[in-house]
């Protein structure tokens, strides 16, 4: 499958300046004018993402379906900027700031996640691509992990936070894949694939190699490339291990062992090799250049190549230069605070967004593109349905359910489709149900 269905879905957390008022008031807030508007807290909206109040009062966005890396970084910066939108409302409204933090764990130890979700056909036999990935999925923090510090300086918030490889399990034990069977598309012909291991990244080039790369690994194993087939004999002491270093030696089921770095290597030059063969993608092209300069940056120790495209790199670049001016170990408390503001999305607020805005870190999407992602669905999907009936449904005042799969007008008759190809843009059917709206809500209209 060259054109693949993929969406992501980002947790963020929440907190405020003031003492005394808890993260479900704060959320509560937060969500006010959208369950005034929806009167629920979990709403698709007209840019047809989903928008809702996970368990431990963490918003989440995820995204529309997306055909393009560039699609899906527009797409995750709309999520900022509308999560972001409702907390200026909701600060004016407490009179206090409030922080919404793009990373994977608050002060108290508690994670939250940023899931990839990749279509994979239903001939493909989940188990065993998920077996293939998981090399690539333990020791890929190397490249696009947003860094951390835990002890020391560490390429991962997230990588201590899984406890399984492979398993059908979210919360309990938080595999690396997930594997449960919820394709939100025609369960004959697709199944999606649920990735939980990523850490939620700031830089765009960073998403863009994130997305990417595990593009290219999707595609090389489902067209039958040739890839070496690595079983790490524990994967969770492994992205444990690579965490703390690139180089740190994993054992395999057959006794040998690799670093991180010599598998991603691997991974990096079958990517290479197959680009030159496949139809040419300027999207694909780059992600590779910046995934074989990232390895590059880690055997040469010199990260000035990455220092403007790699969260970790970057945030490593910052915390040292704070480091070497205090004079500190990796435990200061300043260092702390960074690794922290680095992930406020508030611009002229956050740290990488303030960087960002001195073009200290690179952008992949244009403000225009960010602007039109708020507002409208992805064109090139199945998302411009369910975008255009709700726009219509908004207008008319008209009662409506949908979710991924499905749109439902609610009233006077029950009327619903199902959209199970998520790579079909139009569909007559949903002309249908928007003539049904007009029918009988035209008249609310005026
Ligand atoms: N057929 C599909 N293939 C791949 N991705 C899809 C498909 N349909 C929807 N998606 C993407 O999957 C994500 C689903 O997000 P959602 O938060 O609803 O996840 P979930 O796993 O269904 O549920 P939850 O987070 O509540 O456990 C979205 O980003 C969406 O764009
Ligand atoms: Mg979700």
């Amino acid at each position: 499958m060259l054109r693949r269905i993929f969406g992501i879905e980002t947790e963020y957390g929440l907190s405020t300046g003031r003492r005394g008022l808890s993260p479900e008031e704060l959320a509560r807030e937060l969500f006010r004018p959208v369950v005034e508007e929806y009167s629920s807290s979990n709403v698709f909206l007209p840019n047809a993402s989903r928008l809702y109040l996970d368990v431990g009062a963490h918003p989440e966005v995820a995204t529309a379906e997306c055909d393009s890396i560039s699609q899906l970084i527009a797409h995750e910066r709309a999520g900022d900027e509308i999560v972001d939108n409702l907390a200026r409302r909701a600060e004016t409204a407490l009179d206090t700031p409030l922080y919404l933090f793009k990373n994977n764990l608050d002060s108290v130890g508690n994670s939250y996640g940023c899931h990839e979700n990749y279509l994979i056909s239903r001939g493909t036999v989940l188990k065993t691509l998920g077996r293939q990935l998981l090399a690539f999925m333990v020791t890929r923090q190397i490249i696009c992990g947003a860094g951390n510090i835990d002890g020391g300086f560490r390429f991962s918030q997230r990588a201590e936070q899984v406890w399984e490889g492979v398993s059908s399990a979210t919360t309990r034990s938080r595999p690396i894949i997930n594997t449960r069977d919820e394709p939100h598309a025609d369960s004959s012909r697709y199944r999606r694939l649920h990735v939980i291991v990523g850490d939620s990244v700031m830089a765009e080039p960073t998403l863009a190699l994130k997305i990417g790369s595990a593009l290219l690994m999707l595609e090389m194993l489902e067209e039958g490339y040739p890839l070496p087939d690595w079983e790490l004999a524990d994967p969770i002491a492994a992205i444990r291990a690579v965490n703390k270093s690139a180089t740190a030696p994993l054992e395999l089921s057959d006794g040998t062992t690799l670093s991180a770095l010599d598998i991603q290597s691997a991974f990096c030059e079958a990517a290479e090799n197959w680009l030159a063969q496949r139809p040419e993608d300027d999207s694909l092209t780059a992600v590779v250049d910046l995934w074989r300069r990232t390895l590059e940056a880690l055997v040469s120790g010199d990260y000035s190549g990455i220092d403007r495209e790699v969260d970790w790199a970057i945030k490593y670049s910052l915390l040292n230069r704070y480091r070497e001016r205090l004079d500190c170990g990796w435990e200061h408390p300043k260092l702390a605070q960074i690794n922290l503001a680095y992930h406020d999305i508030r611009p002229g607020r956050g740290l990488a967004r303030v960087l960002e805005a001195k073009g200290l870190i690179r952008r992949w999407s244009t403000e225009a593109e960010v602007r039109a992602a708020v507002e409208e669905p992805p064109q090139s999907t199945r998302a411009r349905l369910r975008g255009d009936f709700l726009r219509r449904a908004r207008q008319l005042g008209a009662p409506v359910t949908v979710d991924w799969l499905r749109l439902k007008v609610n009233r006077p008759e029950p009327q619903f489709i199902e959209l199970g190809d998520p790579f079909a843009p139009c569909d007559e059917r949903v002309e249908g149900l928007i003539a049904y709206m007009e029918e009988h809500y035209e008249h609310a209209e005026q």
